[in-house]
Order: C-alpha cells, then sequence, then structure tokens
C-alpha cells in the first residue's frame, strides 16, 4: 500500500510557538496542499498524526481542531486530491497517553484502520519527537526543514533519517 503519514504543524502549515489556536492561525506551508494531492491522484493515501496538547492546555476546542482539519480537506478536494484519516493526540504531556509523539500510539492507529504494515512507510515530521515515533514502530523517518525542521537538524539526527526541504520536495521525490 502506497501509504504516507504526516506531521501537521511544521510540515502541512505553518507552525507557531504560541500554537495553532484558530482557524485564521492555520496557514498551508507554500506547495503542501498541492503535494498531498498530487500524491493522492498518483494512487498515495496520506494520513495524518498529529500532537494536538493545545486542546489539553485549553488554548482551542475540539470544534475549531476539526475546523482545520475539514479545511485542509476542502482545499486538498480543490485540487482533485483526498486526505486520508487524519489522528490527533488530544493529551498534554503530563496525560500519560500512549498516543502523544513520540510514543508511536497514532500511527499504529493508522496502521490498523488501513490493515497494513507500517515497516519502512514514511513519517514525515518537523520535530525530533515525530522521528522518534517513527523509529518506536519501524517506520523511515523523513525530517522536513519547515516548522521546527531546521531546529531539530541543528542537533544529531537518527541515523538513516532522510531529510527534505519540505513536503512538495517530498512529493516530487515519491513520484519520480
Ligand atoms: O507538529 P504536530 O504534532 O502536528 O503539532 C504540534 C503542536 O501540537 C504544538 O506542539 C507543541 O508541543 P507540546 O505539545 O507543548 O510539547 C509546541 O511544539 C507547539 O509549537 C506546536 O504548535
Ligand atoms: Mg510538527
Ligand atoms: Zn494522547
Amino acid at each position: 500500500m502506497k501509504l504516507l503519514i504526516l506531521d501537521r504543524d511544521g510540515v502541512i502549515n505553518y507552525d507557531s510557538d504560541a500554537y495553532i489556536k484558530s482557524l485564521d492561525e492555520w496557514i498551508p506551508l507554500p506547495g503542501a496542499v498541492e503535494a498531498i494531492a498530487r500524491l493522492s491522484k498518483a494512487g498515495w493515501t496520506v494520513a495524518v498524526a498529529t500532537n494536538q496538547s493545545g486542546l489539553a492546555r485549553g488554548y482551542y476546542d475540539l470544534a475549531t481542531l476539526d475546523a482545520m482539519h475539514a479545511r485542509l480537506r476542502e482545499l486538498v478536494a480543490e485540487q482533485g486530491g483526498e486526505v486520508g484519516l487524519i489522528v490527533h493526540c488530544p493529551h498534554g504531556p503530563d496525560d500519560g497517553c500512549t498516543c502523544r509523539k513520540p510514543k508511536p500510539g497514532m500511527l499504529q492507529q493508522i496502521a490498523a484502520h488501513y490493515a497494513t504494515p507500517l515497516d519502512g512507510i514514511w513519517f514525515v515530521g518537523d520535530s525530533r519527537g515525530d522521528l522518534d515515533a517513527a523509529l518506536a514502530v519501524h517506520c523511515q523517518p523523513v525530517l522536513v526543514k519547515t516548522g521546527k525542521g531546521e531546529r531539530t537538524l541543528s542537533k544529531p539526527l537518527p541515523a538513516g533519517t532522510l531529510i527534505f526541504d519540505d513536503l512538495a520536495a517530498i512529493a516530487d521525490q515519491l513520484l519520480l
């Protein structure tokens, strides 16, 4: 199965150290919507695994998060593509959940949904926790330089991590 799993903030849309707290703050990165559409039109399933501790922190509610994801789906659909399963972790760092990256719970949830193994599946993120979540379930860790990617790149990376400028470059590579 051609499955690609993406982190959201810093990969699909701009991220902020102040969190993405409203639909207005949710702004796609250049080329990201087009990249998802190109991939899905070429037969790829593009799923999303995103930490959303802002919910636990009370910065925004589930309706706002859902509106962001509806906007993403709408924009990709306008380009003739579609977005697969979007899974989020609503918990805070101290909640001890199994889904907050770097734990791999969301990746496992996506694999179960599509009844497919995760080995070698690319998981694209901008933070070290994304890369560690990938490694925990034998996904291929992929770092983009957008969002917190440059910050992540300033420290040693897990061996074998693939590095790309942005999601558009990843689509170019996968669609070669
Ligand atoms: O990159 P993904 O997983 O899609 O989402 C990250 C967001 O949930 C937020 O995660 C927070 O980390 P803490 O949850 O406070 O550790 C901070 O890094 C914020 O800047 C960021 O917007
Ligand atoms: Mg991120
Ligand atoms: Zn969680």
